[in-house]
């Protein structure tokens, strides 16, 4: 499973579409969440809506919902499945809005407003990884009654990952991988966390990044790695 961040969808390049057609060529399942953390962010600037995130998760009132529903839905998602099928690889939408929603409820709808934890993927898009088509996961679910939430991309990331019990989890961001004053830490262990937050070295998109990579590893997801370029290492997030 491979979570491309906001800033690493426009880096998504021949080499990267490459390794994905070889391994859906060797019957590998793929599975892709996308964040757009970037693109939200400029596009409520552009209203006039002040961007607010606290640890890494954006708070969310109803006008940067709909934004982020709206460029999810008809701009981010579109736009990869064009260039999946562009590159020769069977992609489809699970936010599109002929498929069923992944399901969530509120987080802290009094500290974060409209912001998601994913709860469910529906039958009808397991059936489609089941498959083999390469199944694209945006940053959204949807209350039972209808209401749609924001999830932090890295969030999602995880749950996909947990539910689906993957083998792999990758985190392709815009830096190759932790970084430790200017050096890419190959391997990073839980009980070092905490110290890395308070000496200010893992702080903003990296925290959840870091809380998700930890959640998918307790729920036995073997291997979680962050990084910028998928054909090389980056870091190996380790219990
Ligand atoms: N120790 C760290 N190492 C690398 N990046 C860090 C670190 N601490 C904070 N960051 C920030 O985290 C960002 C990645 O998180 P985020 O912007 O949320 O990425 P994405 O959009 O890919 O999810 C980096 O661009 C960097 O600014
Ligand atoms: C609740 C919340 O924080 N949602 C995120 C969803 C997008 C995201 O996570 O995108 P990146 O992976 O590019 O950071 C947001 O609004 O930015």
């Amino acid at each position: 499973m491979i979570k491309v961040g906001g800033n690493a969808i426009s880096q998504m390049d021949e080499k990267f579409f490459q390794r994905l057609r070889t391994l859906q060529n060797q019957d590998v399942h793929i599975v892709l969440v996308h964040g757009g953390g970037p693109m939200i962010s400029a596009a409520c600037e552009a209203k006039g809506l002040s961007v607010v995130k606290r640890q890494g998760i954006r708070v969310t009132d109803a006008q940067t919902m709909a934004i982020t529903q709206n460029l999810v839905i008809n701009t981010i998602q579109p736009k990869l499945l064009k260039l999946m099928a562009d590159h020769g690889l069977d992609a489809v939408g699970a936010n599109l809005p002929q498929a069923q929603p992944v399901l969530g409820e509120f987080l802290n709808q009094q500290d974060f407003g409209f912001v998601g934890t994913p709860t469910e993927i529906p039958a009808s898009t397991l059936a489609a990884i089941d498959a083999g088509k390469i199944v694209i996961f945006g940053p959204l679910c949807q209350t039972t009654t209808g209401t749609w939430l924001n999830v932090n991309a890295d969030s999602m990331a995880a749950f996909v990952a947990q539910t689906l019990q993957v083998n792999r989890l990758i985190l392709v961001t815009d830096v190759p991988g932790l970084m430790y004053y200017g050096h890419v830490m190959p391997n990073v262990h839980e009980a070092q966390i905490q110290r890395l937050i308070d000496g200010d070295i893992l702080t903003s998109g990296m925290v959840p990044k870091v809380t998700a990579a930890y959640k998918a590893i307790k729920a036995g997801v073997q291997q979680v790695e962050i990084l910028n370029d998928i054909s090389k290492p980056g870091t190996l997030v380790l219990l």
